[in-house]
């Protein structure tokens, strides 16, 4: 017979959210707590953990707002050590922070290089080697890395960027073989453009930019944070996703395969 499996619920596992206290990583905490799991958010400004975690607490899940860089290995390492003991499980992790700003790869600094690189590629390292020892002790885990299309196909504008998240699509697929067998899942959500205060300042700060962007969506529009999330509660969701690892499941509207160029693209003959 067939088995239906119900919602993702999360009651009594315990995910550490980096980069919570904003935009999608708010909305991923979130529906995490709405699915009945206890969440600790990670990020450096501790107002914003803080609103997410007492919205979290709504949902009747014990939430934590931690200050912590995740460029600071020593910090991470000793952050998520605390909170497996405090919780006495740690189920999952969401590599959600980053930074990014549009610079045309000649006028990028060394600084501004290591800035992007830090918090994308090498944080998202430093929580998935200490999250994982966990995971993998307790032979059951999943990680789930936000990317961005272009970590595949690239993007004139975004050389930090899209060399992080291409090593962290690298990072994903090296790690799901070399821990599926124990238990350990990890995965790529690629979303598209989301409407978010971080992004939105840093790629589309004006209306111009914007419509630009529009308009490279086959869809017509945006994503929200919450639509993201509920894809990110998929591959989190271990009964669903169960058998889904080195993956990327990508939220973009179609946006990285391209607009039509031969039709108006709201139909499939001539234009
Ligand atoms: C063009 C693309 C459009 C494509 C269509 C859209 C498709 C969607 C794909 C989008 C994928 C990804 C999206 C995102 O990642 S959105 C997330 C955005 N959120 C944030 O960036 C929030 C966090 N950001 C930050 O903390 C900062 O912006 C920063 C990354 C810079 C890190 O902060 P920090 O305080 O550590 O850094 P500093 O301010 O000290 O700066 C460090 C060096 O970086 C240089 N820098 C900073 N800003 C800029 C800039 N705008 N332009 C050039 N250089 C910059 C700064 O000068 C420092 O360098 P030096 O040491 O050499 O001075
Ligand atoms: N919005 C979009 O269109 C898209 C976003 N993405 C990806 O989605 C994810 C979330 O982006 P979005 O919600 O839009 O952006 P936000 O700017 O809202 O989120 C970025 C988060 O990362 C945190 N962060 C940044 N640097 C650090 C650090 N050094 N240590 C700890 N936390 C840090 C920030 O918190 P704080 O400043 O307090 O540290 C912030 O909460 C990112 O990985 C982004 O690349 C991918 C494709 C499209």
């Amino acid at each position: 017979m067939t088995a239906v499996t119900a919602p993702a619920d999360f009651a009594g596992q315990v995910a550490i959210v980096t980069g919570g206290g904003s935009g999608i990583g708010r909305a991923v905490a979130l529906r995490w707590a709405v699915g009945g799991g206890d969440v600790v958010v990670v990020g450096r400004r501790t107002g914003s953990l803080e609103e997410t975690a007492g919205l979290a607490e709504r949902y009747g899940v014990r939430a934590e707002a931690a200050a912590c860089d995740v460029r600071d290995a020593d910090a991470v390492g000793a952050l998520v050590d605390r909170v497996a003991a405090d919780h006495g499980r740690l189920d999952a992790l969401v590599n959600n922070a980053a930074g990014n700003f549009v610079s045309a790869a000649e006028d990028l600094s060394p600084g501004g290089w290591r800035a992007v690189v830090d918090i994308v590629l090498n944080g998202t390292f430093y929580c998935t080697h200490a999250a994982g020892r966990h995971m993998l002790a307790a032979g059951r885990g999943a990680v789930l890395n936000v990317i961005a299309s272009y970590a595949w196909h690239g993007h004139p504008g975004t050389v930090h960027s899209a060399a992080a998240k291409g090593g962290v699509l690298a990072m994903t697929r090296t790690l799901a073989a070399e821990w599926a067998g124990r238990g350990v899942r990890v995965n790529c959500l690629s979303p598209g453009p989301t409407e978010t205060e971080g992004a939105g300042a840093a790629l589309w700060p004006t209306d111009e930019a914007r419509q630009r962007v529009l308009a490279s969506v086959p869809a017509g529009r945006f994503t929200t944070p919450e639509e993201v999330a509920e894809s990110a509660a998929f591959l989190l969701d271990g009964r669903r996703a169960g058998y889904v690892t080195g993956d990327v499941l990508t939220v973009d509207g179609g946006q990285w395969l391209g607009r039509a160029v031969y039709t108006d693209g709201t139909r499939g003959g001539g234009a």
